[in-house]
């Protein structure tokens, strides 16, 4: 475990150890809810609240490697969602879910534990794609695990000079079927369709899946994946977010993944809360901007 990451002390229901592939990792465990997440990309990797089974989706074939991203659990998309609004901008998704965060608080109150970490742009020096990025940050990333996951990133702009982010809590949900699951919430929503190379679309009803599906949506809403193999329905809420991501790969794009395995696609869908392309965020010298997504699961 690498000690200079955790600047706290932790409360006893919290595990420092080393995870897969010797990443550090926090475990949480509560009679509220058990939890955890790496250090490298401050990445939530497992929520599970009391009497419910696993509520994130994580890949069998993920890597567990510095400078590699989590495949699963909770990326965190910073400061560009997937290729960027420009040229250069790479890896996808930014550097963020790359670096390695430092933990900054830890607390238990009455069973529902935050862990709070943070990184500037000194943290991600030399990481690929660091060198795109010339404007100064301090990310604060506050996760909960209680009733329901909160995960709540702060983005503050240190420099002198006014810049533009996208962002994504890129959350993958686990189900039972994705061919049978719906996503509610979204009816009447303008989107980005991306599996369908970029068209502009309005969305009718609830989202169904029958292949690759890979959408940016205009919506400030809660989108909630219904889920009837499992009989239970998970809430994606949140705030000061004017995007809800929804995508699965489906079999081809599976097959060509490497750290993903060709079979996992029918047992997850990513519903993710973002600000991206035209919803990018626009933040002055000096100011700070707040992007939460709260996950909870209730009946389907
Ligand atoms: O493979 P990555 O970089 O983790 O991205 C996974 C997916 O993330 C989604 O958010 C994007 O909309 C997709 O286009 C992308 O394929």
């Amino acid at each position: 475990m690498s000690r200079d990451l955790v600047t706290v002390d932790l409360p006893a229901s919290v595990t420092a150890a080393d995870g897969a592939g010797g990443l550090p990792v926090l475990r949480v465990s509560t009679p509220v809810a058990t939890g955890e997440v790496y250090l490298h990309g401050a990445h939530v990797t497992a929520y599970t609240p009391a009497g419910q089974g696993p509520v994130i989706w994580m890949s069998r074939a993920s890597e567990f490697a510095p400078e590699r991203p989590i495949r699963g659990g909770v990326p965190i998309c910073f400061p560009w969602f997937g290729p960027g609004r420009e040229p250069g901008m790479s890896p996808a998704h930014g550097f963020a879910r790359l670096a390695d965060w430092t933990l900054v608080g830890a607390e238990d109150a009455d069973g529902v534990v935050t862990l709070t970490f943070r990184l500037t742009e000194a943290d991600v020096a030399g990481l690929p794609g660091s060198g795109v990025w010339r404007f100064p940050f301090e990310l604060t990333y506050a996760v909960t695990f209680g009733p329901e996951l909160t995960l709540s990133l702060t983005a503050r702009n240190t420099g002198t000079e006014d810049c533009s982010f996208e962002e994504a809590l890129h959350s993958y949900l686990h189900v039972r079927d994705v061919t049978a699951v719906s996503i509610e919430g979204l009816d009447g929503a303008a989107y980005l369709d991306k599996a369908a190379g970029g068209e502009h679309a309005v969305q009718s009803g609830p989202v169904t899946f029958t292949g690759e599906t890979d959408r940016v949506y205009r919506s400030t809403g809660p989108a909630t994946a219904v889920d009837p193999g499992s009989g239970r329905a998970v809430v994606v809420a949140k705030e000061a977010s004017a995007n809800t991501v929804v995508w699965n790969p489906w079999s081809a794009k599976a097959a060509a993944m490497p750290d993903y395995d060709d079979a996992e696609w029918p047992t997850m869908v990513c519903v993710e809360t973002a600000n991206a392309l035209e919803d990018a965020v626009a933040l002055p010298a000096g100011q700070s901007h707040t992007m939460t997504a709260r996950i909870s699961v209730t009946a389907g």
